[in-house]
């Protein structure tokens, strides 16, 4: 079947994700797992603690992420693409070096990674190729000889994520009063991260202040406004603001944050807004209480009419992009030259990441990368 050839070399495909909480003794030990060495305040931990047990103590990553293997395995099925889905996480069960170890106990020989991040940036692409780079490490140390492990391209400019975006962003347009929609602000939101993560997050080679990670938040989000426009024959106007920031409060951090920023466009006189959680890939807590909880509060404590936009999840399209990008990296490790789809105007991003990458605080082995231990 075609299918079969299409995802050779590659015997396994792997979901690597963050994990969270599944019930309220879980919260705890999680956020431990999540901060360890990583310097947040106490104050912090308690706040995002109490975030958790509002929604029971569980996060709702897990089932996202359940939904996506399931997405995945189907689509896989229905297209004859033999490759096995497995999943790990970083932060919970099921841990990455379990995964790895039942790779191994598989026969898996030539791992493919998928990571739940679209974007360029310590905690969202370099993190987990140290992450990887660990856990081999550990299963060499238990005697086992683990598989090869390449990573994804990153996904934020893929057509089947943008356009997902964006036919989000109608859906949510129409679910306005019909006398606001054509002055709906789209305010995209993404992560906040400390500037100086977001200055050397991509290449080393640079993309000036804000690093790849700005750069990419808007070209997505560019993209995705002018879709809209056409779409809706009204030029849109939009704009990045940042949400869920943690860290020491003396440390700058990109901004502004989402809720301030709808106060400002609340006095402004602004009245309906759209907030399109661009940099983000499904409903987890960043989402569900950053977002719809906390934000929603505030636009209705000022009287905006805000309204959230999907995250992609497990929509067909981004599921079918998924795959796409799975048979296309497949073709350049048999040394074809299958064509790259991106929108917008950085081009589809590398395979490998070059050294130093997304550099991180502390030199550490990431794997996946051209000077990643063999
Ligand atoms: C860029 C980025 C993404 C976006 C990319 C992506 O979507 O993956 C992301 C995702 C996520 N972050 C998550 C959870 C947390 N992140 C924390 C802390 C931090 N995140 C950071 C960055 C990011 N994080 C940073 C710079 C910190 C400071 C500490 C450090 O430098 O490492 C903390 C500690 C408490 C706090 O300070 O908030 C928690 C609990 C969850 C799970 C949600 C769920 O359970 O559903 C997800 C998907
Ligand atoms: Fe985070």
């Amino acid at each position: 079947m075609e299918g079969v050839l299409a995802a050779q070399p590659y015997d396994a495909l792997l979901l690597l994700s963050f994990g969270g909480p599944e019930g309220p003794d879980d919260v705890l030990p999680f956020l431990e797992n999540v901060t360890r060495g990583r310097g947040i305040p106490r104050e912090r931990l308690a706040e995002v603690g109490a975030h958790y047990h509002l929604f029971g103590g569980v996060s709702p990553i897990n089932e996202q992420n359940r939904a996506l293997l399931t997405a995945l395995r189907d689509d896989f099925a229905e297209r004859g693409v033999d490759l096995p889905v497995y999943w790990g996480n970083r932060n919970w069960a099921p841990y990455l070096t379990d995964t790895l170890r039942e790779l191994v106990a598989d026969g898996r020989r030539r791992v493919l990674t998928l990571v739940t991040s679209a974007y360029a940036s310590y905690s969202g692409c370099r993190q987990y190729r140290e992450d990887l780079a660990e856990a081999l490490t550990t299963l060499r140390s238990e005697g086992l000889e683990p598989p090869r492990v390449d990573k994804l391209r990153l996904y934020y400019n893929h057509p089947g994520f943008l356009e997902t975006v964006a036919e989000g962003v109608l859906e949510s347009l129409a679910r306005l009063p019909a006398a606001e929609r054509a002055d709906a602000r789209l305010v995209f939101t993404t992560h906040s991260i400390p500037n100086s993560a977001a200055d050397v997050s991509g290449p080393p080679a640079g993309h000036g202040a804000g690093g790849a990670y700005l750069a990419q938040h808007l070209d997505a989000a560019r993209v995705v406004a002018e879709r809209v426009g056409e779409a809706t024959g009204v030029p849109r106007e939009w704009e990045l603001v940042y949400q869920s920031r943690s860290g020491s409060p003396r440390v700058p951090w990109l901004e502004p944050d989402v809720n301030d920023r709808l106060r400002e466009l609340a006095a402004q006189g602004r009245r309906a807004v759209v907030l399109v959680p661009v940099g983000f890939v499904s409903d987890h807590m960043e989402v569900r209480f950053d977002l719809d909880t906390e934000a929603l509060a505030t636009a209705e404590e000022l009287g905006l009419l805000a309204v959230r936009s999907p995250t992609v999840g497990a929509h067909p399209r981004f599921v079918a992009a998924l795959r796409e990008l799975v048979l296309e990296r497949a073709a350049t490790e048999r040394g074809e030259r299958p064509e790259r789809p991106a929108l917008g105007g950085l081009g589809a991003s590398h395979d490998v990441c070059p050294v130093g990458c997304c550099a991180g605080r502390v030199a550490k082995p990431a794997a996946a990368g051209v000077d990643s231990p063999a």
